[in-house]
């Protein structure tokens, strides 16, 4: 008994083609064992990912000890084989996220990333006393990295169709392993209500900046110097589903930022664009195997990265990986059990 197999490799789908299905696209095809096809409901630009800033910095995502672990095995792969294309929209850039207040502890995520360290006097503006720093951060022009991942996946023969999903069982039709990678979706998808809607609004503006700045202490504030541009943001509205921007969060964002970089002071700011997007919130990630039809059908559940998606992506879709191989021979258990007895002969 073998599962759908062409050309001696499995066949295997995934939903969703934001930051999180493609990174696990991708990891599935280099291992050469893989056909790998991605349906989704919306193709980039027109996913959440598109809409983040982006940069490396865990931020309202959980388990802290994983999210840690899968942060720096991401920072790992960035360096390994991202950030050195420049067709790739990244940047190494140094991240400092700044305290009103001393912090006496450092950030979970600390023991996993060696180059933490605490900032300096002269890395804090005027009225911030404390803070962390990460000098080989990174940053993305998130719509350049987005078509990046989406070449990269084609090129290694994954293909991509506008299909939405209104029930899992469709794709079992086709498919004995699939990877669900639809973030906010698996609300609908799988019925699963412990994911919700955190809104966040971006502004993308001309001016640039040094390094990555930050403040979440009482509230959000930060500038993310890019390639092309710089994002200031931001907001975090939990259960709020308007993807319209608002007069009041454009406002809101220029006055926060100004206090942790005057330099962005509103009237020498020229707007190049708004942009709002839903961040897929969860008490944790839910990064597991779930067996379906008895157990002959297996869904690796990738989705509910917060506001951490390009963060922790290709620590997940490494771990995703991992999941899915440890899940199908249980697969193979379950599907031998279900194949019709032979006729006795007498
Ligand atoms: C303003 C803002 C700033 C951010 N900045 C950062 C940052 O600096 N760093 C960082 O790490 N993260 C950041 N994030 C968080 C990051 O954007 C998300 O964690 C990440 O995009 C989640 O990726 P995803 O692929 O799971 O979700 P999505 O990008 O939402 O992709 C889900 C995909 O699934 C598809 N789909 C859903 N349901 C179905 C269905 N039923 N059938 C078919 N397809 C379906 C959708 O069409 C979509 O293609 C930010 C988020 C926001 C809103
Ligand atoms: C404050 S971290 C960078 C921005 C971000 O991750 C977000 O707004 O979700």
């Amino acid at each position: 008994m073998s599962l759908n197999k062409v050309n001696s490799k499995t066949d295997i789908l995934i939903i969703g083609c934001g930051c999180i299905g493609l990174s696990t696209g991708i990891v599935l095809l280099k291992t050469g064992k893989y056909n790998v096809q991605i349906w989704s409901r919306d193709l980039p630009p027109n996913t959440t990912s598109n809409k983040a800033a982006a940069l490396w910095y865990p931020f309202l995502c959980n388990p802290p000890d994983l999210v840690g672990k899968w942060s720096a095995e991401t920072m790992q792969y960035f360096k390994d084989h991202i950030i050195g294309d420049p067709k790739s929209g990244t940047l190494i850039k140094k991240v400092n996220e700044i305290f009103r207040r001393e912090h006496k502890e450092d950030p979970e995520w600390r023991p996993y990333v060696q180059s933490f360290r605490r900032a300096r006097k002269d890395e804090l503006p005027e009225g911030y006393v404390d803070g962390f720093a990460v000098d080989d951060g990174f940053v993305m022009d998130t719509d350049m990295y987005m078509d990046y991942l989406v070449q990269t996946f084609k090129s290694l023969g994954g293909s991509i169709e506008q299909r939405e999903v209104e029930d899992i069982r469709e794709a079992f039709v086709h498919y004995d392993t699939v990877i669900n990678c639809t973030g906010l979706g698996s609300r609908e998808l799988f019925k699963d209500k412990l994911i919700y809607p955190s809104r966040g609004q971006i502004i993308v503006i001309k001016n640039s900046s040094e390094r990555s700045i930050m403040d979440e202490e009482d509230h959000i504030a930060y500038v993310i110097p890019r390639i092309s541009n710089t994002v200031l943001g931001g907001t975090n509205q939990e259960h709020d589903y308007n993807t319209e921007p608002t007069k009041q969060d454009t406002e809101e964002i220029l006055k926060r930022v100004a206090m942790i970089s005057p330099r962005f002071a509103k009237n020498r700011i020229e707007i190049q664009d708004v942009k709002v997007g839903l961040r897929p919130s969860r008490h944790e990630i839910r990064l597991e195997n779930e067996f379906f039809e008895g157990g002959s059908k297996l869904v690796v559940h990738n989705y509910g990265h917060g506001g951490s998606g390009f963060t922790v992506s290709w620590g997940c879709a490494l771990e995703a990986l991992r999941v899915m191989e440890a899940g199908i021979p249980n697969l193979l258990f379950y599907k031998k059990q279900q194949q019709p007895k032979p006729q006795s002969k007498l």
